[in-house]
Order: structure tokens, then sequence, then C-alpha cells
């Protein structure tokens, strides 16, 4: 079925009130190494592109885990995590910069900026760049994996203002240099919150959170902090979605507007949930004071 030009004009002007609502706004956007893909990598660029034209400061932070997993067995060595986290030595530590920083940032840039025509706009940046993230590493155990405890929020309203857009790989530095790595779901977290960012979207490849992870007509649309936290333990709540809901309930506690888990899969869901009155994926919030 093709728009007529009344079609179009139609559906560019009913987004106009929320373009109106998040021009001038930051949303930081986190793309899970899950819903990592070609075609919707293109699809996103298209969307953050789009916002930035009408005025959204878009910070786009990126994970990788599946990817580190696979390069890791590429050179023989198997992964480990402890309570979700990789369990990160040296020669880990190398392979997660090589591949979230050396591979997936530079894929990322690069798609953005080929849609962008003749104006490239992103950027890429790693937190131990100009000491964007500083962490303290949070576990021996764990080894190279930190805990943001800073955020030089101001290098990417920086950039921002020059009209470019960061993409963030979340490896982090100590005072000394040392490179950490660092769960990107709670780098974005720490990010948003640092920018006093108005929204942090979570792309993952699942429609949200979901009661019964096996059964995604059984996703929860939307629930506050609290109601969130107190769902952390419960057994229908696996791994990989503990660290992301944790950083949502902390994100709107530290006051970022409006935390989202949404379909990075779905090409376009970040500008459906931006732009039109269609809820996507799980929404979450504080609770009302
Ligand atoms: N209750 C749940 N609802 C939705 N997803 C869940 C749930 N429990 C576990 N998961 C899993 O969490 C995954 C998302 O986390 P993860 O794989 O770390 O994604 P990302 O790479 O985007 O950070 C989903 O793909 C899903 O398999
Ligand atoms: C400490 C730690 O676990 N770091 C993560 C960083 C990447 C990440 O978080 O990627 P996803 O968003 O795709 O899960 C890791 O090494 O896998």
């Amino acid at each position: 079925m093709s728009l007529t030009p009344h079609d179009t004009a139609r559906i560019l002007v009913e987004a106009l009130p929320y373009i109106r609502q998040w021009a001038g706004k930051s949303v930081v956007v986190k793309l899970g190494g899950a819903a990592i893909d070609r075609d919707s990598d293109l699809a996103l660029a298209q969307d953050v592109l789009l916002l930035r034209s009408v005025g959204v400061r878009c910070v786009l932070v990126h994970g990788g885990g599946p990817q580190v997993d696979a390069m890791l067995r590429r050179v023989g060595k198997e992964p480990e995590f402890k309570d979700g986290l990789r369990v990160t030595d040296a020669e880990t530590l190398e392979i997660v910069r090589m591949v979230l920083v050396g591979k997936i940032n530079r894929d990322l840039v690069a798609t953005i900026n080929g849609q962008a025509g003749d104006h490239p706009v992103a950027v890429g940046v790693s937190g131990e760049d100009a000491g964007l993230l500083t962490v303290t590493p949070r576990d021996p155990a764990l080894g190279f994996v930190g805990d943001v405890t800073a955020v030089r929020a101001e290098l990417l309203h920086r950039l921002l203002d020059d009209g470019l857009t960061p993409v963030v790989s979340t490896v982090g530095a100590n005072p000394d240099g040392q490179p950490f790595n660092v769960n990107a779901d709670e780098a974005a977290r720490a990010i948003a919150v640092a920018m006093e960012a108005e929204k942090i979207v979570y792309l993952t490849a699942v429609p949200g959170l979901l009661e019964d992870p096996r059964d995604e007509s059984t996703l929860v649309q939307r629930l506050t902090s609290t109601d969130l936290r107190g769902r952390l333990s419960h057994e229908s709540i696996g791994k990989g979605m503990i660290p992301k809901l944790r950083a949502c309930a902390d994100a709107v506690d530290q006051g970022v507007g409006f935390a989202h888990i949404i379909d990075g899969r779905v090409h376009h869901s970040l500008l459906i949930e931006l732009l039109t009155d269609h809820g996507v994926g799980t929404m979450v919030t504080r609770d009302a004071a």
C-alpha cells in the first residue's frame, strides 16, 4: 500500500506535538548487542538522524555482549559471568575493547554517517576518551570490571551543541588511565543521569519486560520504579533483564523523566516511541510524589 502525498502530510502533522515536546531535550538510546543487526541498525540510524534534525539531542550508547562472546570463543576462551557481569581478565579486556570500540562503535558510526548524506554527524567516543567515564573497580573476582563514578557529561553536550551525534562505547578508565569493562545498561544510565536526560530508551531483542519471558503477549506496558524494584527478585526475570530493569528504576529515581525498554528488532521502534502516540514496549516512571 503506497501513501498519497496527503497521507504523508498528515503523518508529519501528527508528529508535530511530539516534535515540540522533545525538541531541545536529551535522549539517551542504548542499543544492546542482542539487538544489533545490519537492517535494524540502518533503520535506527535513520531514526537518530531524523530526531536530530528536529532538535532532539540524541546520544547513542551501545553494548555488544554476544559479539564479545563470539570473539572470545574464536580465540578459544569460554565467556564467564558472575551475576550477569563478565569476568574480565587482561586478555578479555583487550577483546572487549577490540569488539566494542574497534568494531561495533566503528560500524555504527559508519552506518549513521552513511545515511547522513553530505553532512556526516556521528562521532565515536569511548568512555576512556577525555575522562568521559571514570570508574572504580567493582570486585576483584571480576577482574577489570568497573562501576562508573563520574561522567563528563559536558563533553557530550558540547558535541551535541555542535550538531554532532555521539556514539559511545562503554569502556571506562580509572584515574590512572587503566581501562575497565562496564556493563552497558549501567553506563547508559549513568550517562543519562549526568546529562539530565529526559528519556532513556533501551533497545533490546524482546518487546519489553514480559510477565512470562516465553510469551510475548505478556508485555508489561507501564510500571513505576517501586513496582519494578519489587519484581527484580521474581523468578520470571532472567539474567539479561536484571541490569536493564535496575538501570531503568535507578534512572527515573535519579531524575531521568522516563525509561523505556523497547524492541530493537522492530524497525523504527525508536521513532514510534518518541513521535507517535503508539506506546511501544515497557515504560518506567517515577512514583507519583
Ligand atoms: N521477564 C523477562 N522479560 C523480557 N526479557 C527477559 C526476561 N527475563 C529474561 N529476559 C531476557 O533478557 C534479554 C535481554 O537482555 P540481554 O540479552 O542482556 O540484552 P541486551 O544485549 O539488549 O542488553 C532478553 O533477550 C530475554 O531473553
Ligand atoms: C562488565 C560487563 O559485563 N560488560 C559487558 C559490556 C557489554 C554489554 O553490556 O553489552 P550488552 O548491552 O549487549 O549486554 C560485557 O562485557 O558483555
